[in-house]
């Protein structure tokens, strides 16, 4: 392959079948992933229109949003009205189909974008879509991944081809070290306060240097979880030698020859030494503190030891009104110092953050501690097999012991889809999203990482990890 290429072009070219004129490309899809709420609508409606698949053979599915996480729950249970049966249409097409189906009760069930890497369903340099915001996850290990509706998922159902237009290139690049404490959320948290929730519209986002070469996949994929939130429907780190280590024999990854060959393909998918971006962004890492988000849009953080934001400050009017609007549904006064905000609920969950990692990050600070009285506390294992994981090395004895519940995988109260929701409470999350009533009725959700939620669990009030004694 010549020089002077990104990562991007490289896989976006491999998937070129037509150019549809105005900068719109009909590309070949590689996977299909579908859960029960979008990918059953999507089946149903295939179904209804007397189509048939075009692959069943690059079509997985699985059953996570609507599914509760209740312990002991039944295969259909869910508070969502009508979602028994969305989940049971899910569960028939997806066997009549002859797809890849990972059902409530299988031991790979999880939350769709945590076990498509984990199953290596994700591969570097293959496209993949679901319809998902949040599919953009799978960026982290090097696929070409990004969220679709409903109705383009039955487009990639009937043809295995989706039609899109081309974005442009940005590489965000991260150097120098992470002061201890500080996690992949946080630099996610930072880049998206640092340059706001819209920065990364039209772009295909690239995270690049010495920092995330550095980091586990698991980083990886929480870092790319929130391209969304940066408005990008795509970010990916390039695979490299971290990344093949990760894959390497994971129930769906190539074997023997196969392997090989896959290896030394995936090895040229790096962007050129001179490849040209059509913007870059650079991160001091070393500047990055615990952050936490005070407002309903990501965009809207602090460091821990910050405060919320005074609306008179803003730089427009346009910015004061959303700090006030912001400030008057989460229920805070200006100048209110982060540490300390009182908490009702501590939840650690979703594709975001709640991989083995993530758990063990917050067991590090539970160990040995007790949950303020008060205050609820929720484990939601990331996949059925990172709960199988943390279940071995005695990770959910430490947050039982703490005080903390532990539940079955699904998305749960991250987006209360299976009605497993909280209300008017506040809550300190690993999730992405602290929209208005996201997790719940006037739910007041403040976005961080596991060992702040956790830390703040055992505080009863917004804490910072680094001042409980490691
Ligand atoms: C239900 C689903 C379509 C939705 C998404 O697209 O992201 C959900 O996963 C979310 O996080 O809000
Ligand atoms: S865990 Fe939350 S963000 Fe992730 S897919 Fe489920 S609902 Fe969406």
């Amino acid at each position: 392959m010549s020089t002077r290429h990104t990562f991007f072009e490289k896989v976006w070219d491999e998937h070129v079948i037509a150019d549809l004129g105005d900068n719109t490309f009909l590309l070949q899809i590689d996977r299909l992933f579908l859960h029960d709420m979008s990918g059953s609508n999507a089946m149903r409606s295939l179904e209804a229109s007397g189509r048939t698949p075009a692959s069943s053979k690059q079509v997985y599915a699985v059953v996570d949003h609507l599914i509760t996480s209740r312990p002991g729950r039944g295969p259909d249970e869910t508070g969502a009205r009508g979602g028994a049966d969305m989940i049971q249409a899910h569960r028939r097409l997806s066997h009549e189909y002859g797809f890849t189906f990972l059902d409530t009760t299988d031991p790979r069930q999880g939350i769709v974008h945590v076990v498509s890497p984990e199953l290596a369903i994700a591969l570097p340099g293959l496209t993949l879509v679901c319809g998902d915001s949040h599919t953009c996850t799978v960026g982290g290990i090097g696929a070409l991944a990004w969220g679709i509706g409903s109705t383009e998922c039955e487009h990639v159902l009937a043809t295995q081809t989706l039609p899109q237009v081309k974005p442009r290139t940005m590489r965000v690049n991260f150097e120098g070290e992470l002061v201890p404490g500080v996690y992949p959320k946080d630099m996610i948290l930072h880049l998206i306060g640092t340059i706001g929730a819209n920065g990364g519209i039209g772009y295909a986002v690239e995270f690049a240097g010495s920092t995330v070469r550095q980091l586990p996949i698991e980083g990886r994929l929480t870092i790319c979880n929130m391209a969304i939130e940066f408005s990008a429907k795509y970010g990916f780190v390039p695979p490299d030698e971290v990344t093949f280590e990760y894959l390497k024999d994971r129930e769906f990854a190539p074997k023997g020859e196969a392997w090989d060959q896959a290896v030394a393909y995936w090895r040229t998918l790096a962007s050129d030494p001179d490849a040209v971006f059509d913007k870059e962004v650079t991160i001091d890492c070393a500047e990055i503190r615990p952050q936490v988000t005070w407002g309903t849009s990501p965009q809207q953080v602090a460091a821990i030891d910050g405060c919320v934001p005074d609306p008179s400050e803003a730089a427009d009017p346009g910015g004061r009104a959303l700090i006030e609007r912001a400030l008057t549904y989460i229920r805070l006064e200006p100048g209110t110092p982060i540490e300390g905000i009182p908490i009702d609920v501590a939840y650690i969950g979703s594709c975001t953050n709640a991989r083995l990692s993530d758990l063990r990050a917050a067991a590090m600070v539970l160990k040995g501690r007790k949950v303020a009285p008060g205050i609820q506390a929720i484990c939601v294992p990331g996949s059925t097999q990172v709960r199988a994981a943390a279940e071995a090395e005695g990770l959910d004895q430490i947050f039982r012991e703490a005080g903390f519940e532990w539940h079955e995988s699904g998305c749960a109260m991250c987006g209360h889809m299976g009605n497993d929701r909280l209300s008017d409470l506040r809550v300190i999350s690993t999730t992405n999203r602290n929209f208005e009533g996201r997790q719940g009725p006037l739910t007041r959700t403040h976005l961080a990482s596991p060992a702040t939620v956790a830390a703040s669990a055992v505080a009863g009030c917004i804490a910072d990890a680094r001042h409980l004694a490691l």
